[in-house]
C-alpha cells in the first residue's frame, strides 16, 4: 500500500510514522526545519504508549512520489482549497483522500440521502475550490481522536488516543476502507470502519465548536472553561444547538451533552488547537469548525443563537488579532 501524507505536521507525521511501522510505504510531504529533521533523523514519536522512531521517505516535492493509493491530508482545513500543487501529482485514477481535519468536511453532502444531497458548503468549499482539488468521490471520512503536537522539528509528542474512525460518505463498508483500516491496525492504531461516519463527525464537533472558539476568546484551558459556571452554560448551549443542527440533517450522534462535557473536562489544563494557533499568530481553523456550522444552521433553519454570537465574536477576533 502506497501512502502520501500531505502536511506531515503534528497529526500527519504521527499517523505516517504509525503507518510506516505497520509496513505501508509512506511518503511524508513537509517543509522547512521539520522536513529537514525528519529527513535526517526520521520521525521521533514520544508517547505514553512507548516512544518509537520511524523512517518514512520525506520530501517537499510530491512529484517525486507520484500517484499513491491513499493521500492523508494533515494540512489545516483552510489550506484545502489551495493545495492543488501538493495533491494533484499524488492522484491516480483510484486514489482515495482522507482528511485529518476537525469540523465539517467539504464532502459533507456528498452521497447524503435526503433533501440536501449534493449541496455545497461555501465555508469549506468556496466557489467549489476544494471539490475541484479534492473531488468528493475520492473522500473517505475520518474522525481523528488522538491529540499530538510538534514538540521540536521531527519530534511528535503524542498526548492521548489512537482512534482514527473512518467511513464512506455513502455508508458502504468498502474495500478501500477495510484495507486502510487493516493497515492502521497493523500500525498500532484503532480504526473502526463506521457505517455512518457523520455521527462521529458531530460527536467530535460538539467539543470543537464549543471549546475552540471560547478558548480563543478567553485564553482559558478546557478544564477552566468547564469549571466556570457561566462558560460551562455557554458550552451546554452550543452543544445543544449543534445536536439540533445534526438532527435537522438526519444525524443522530449517540451521546449526551453531559457525557461529552465530562470527556472534555477530563482533558484538563489543555489549550485547544485554536488557542495555540492564536498564541502563535497563525490563521485560526474557523471555517470548518464554526463558520460551516453556522451555514448549516442557515440551511436547516435552526435558530442557534449562541453559536451565531460566538461565531461573530471569534470571527472578529480572527480578523483583528491575526496579521
Ligand atoms: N494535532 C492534533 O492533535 C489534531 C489535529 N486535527 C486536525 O488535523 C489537521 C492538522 O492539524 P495539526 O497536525 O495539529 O497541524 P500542524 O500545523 O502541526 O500540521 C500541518 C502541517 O502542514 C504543513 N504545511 C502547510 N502547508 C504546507 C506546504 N505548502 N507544504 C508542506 N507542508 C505544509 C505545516 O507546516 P508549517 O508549520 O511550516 O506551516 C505543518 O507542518 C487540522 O485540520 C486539525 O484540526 C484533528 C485532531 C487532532
Ligand atoms: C482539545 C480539543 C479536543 C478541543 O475540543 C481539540 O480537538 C482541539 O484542540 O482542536
Amino acid at each position: 500500500m502506497r501512502i502520501a501524507v500531505v502536511g506531515a505536521g503534528a497529526i500527519g507525521a504521527y499517523w505516517g510514522a504509525a503507518m510506516d511501522r505497520g509496513g505501508a510505504e509512506v511518503h511524508l510531504i513537509a517543509r522547512n526545519a521539520h522536513l529537514e529533521a525528519m529527513r535526517a533523523h526520521g520521525v521521533r514519536v514520544l508517547s505514553p504508549r512507548g516512544d518509537f522512531v520511524a523512517h518514512p521517505h520525506a520530501t517537499d516535492d510530491p512529484a517525486e512520489v507520484g500517484p499513491v493509493d491513499y493521500v492523508f491530508l494533515g494540512l489545516k482545513a483552510h489550506c484545502y482549497p489551495t493545495c492543488s500543487d501538493l495533491v494533484s501529482p499524488l492522484l491516480g485514477p483510484d486514489t482515495a483522500v482522507i482528511a485529518a481535519q476537525n469540523g465539517i468536511p467539504w464532502w459533507y453532502f456528498h452521497e447524503l440521502k435526503g433533501p440536501y444531497q449534493g449541496r455545497r458548503i461555501e465555508a469549506v468549499d468556496p466557489d467549489g475550490a476544494t471539490s475541484a482539488v479534492l473531488p468528493p468521490e475520492r473522500a473517505i471520512g475520518c474522525v481523528v481522536y488522538p491529540a499530538t503536537v510538534i514538540e521540536a522539528p521531527g519530534v511528535i509528542r503524542h498526548l492521548e488516543g489512537t482512534r482514527f474512525s473512518i467511513g464512506e460518505p455513502s455508508g458502504e463498508i468498502s474495500t478501500r476502507c477495510t484495507d486502510l483500516s487493516d493497515a492502521m491496525i497493523a500500525g498500532g492504531l484503532k480504526s473502526p470502519v463506521e457505517p455512518d461516519i457523520r455521527n462521529d463527525i458531530w460527536i467530535k464537533l460538539m467539543g470543537n465548536v464549543a471549546f475552540n472558539p471560547i478558548s480563543a476568546l478567553t485564553r482559558a484551558t478546557m478544564v477552566e472553561i468547564c469549571q466556570h459556571p457561566q462558560t460551562r452554560q455557554v458550552v451546554v448551549q452550543l452543544m445543544e444547538e449543534t445536536l439540533d443542527i445534526a438532527a435537522r440533517l438526519g444525524s443522530s450522534p449517540d451521546i449526551s451533552v453531559e457525557k461529552r462535557l465530562r470527556g472534555a473536562e477530563g482533558v484538563g489544563h489543555h489549550k485547544t488547537s485554536m488557542l495555540q494557533d492564536l498564541e502563535a499568530g497563525k490563521q485560526l481553523e474557523l471555517d470548518a469548525i464554526v463558520t460551516a456550522v453556522v451555514e448549516l444552521a442557515d440551511i436547516t433553519g435552526a435558530a442557534a443563537p449562541t453559536l451565531r454570537t460566538i461565531h461573530a465574536a471569534v470571527d472578529l477576533l480572527a480578523s483583528t488579532a491575526i496579521p
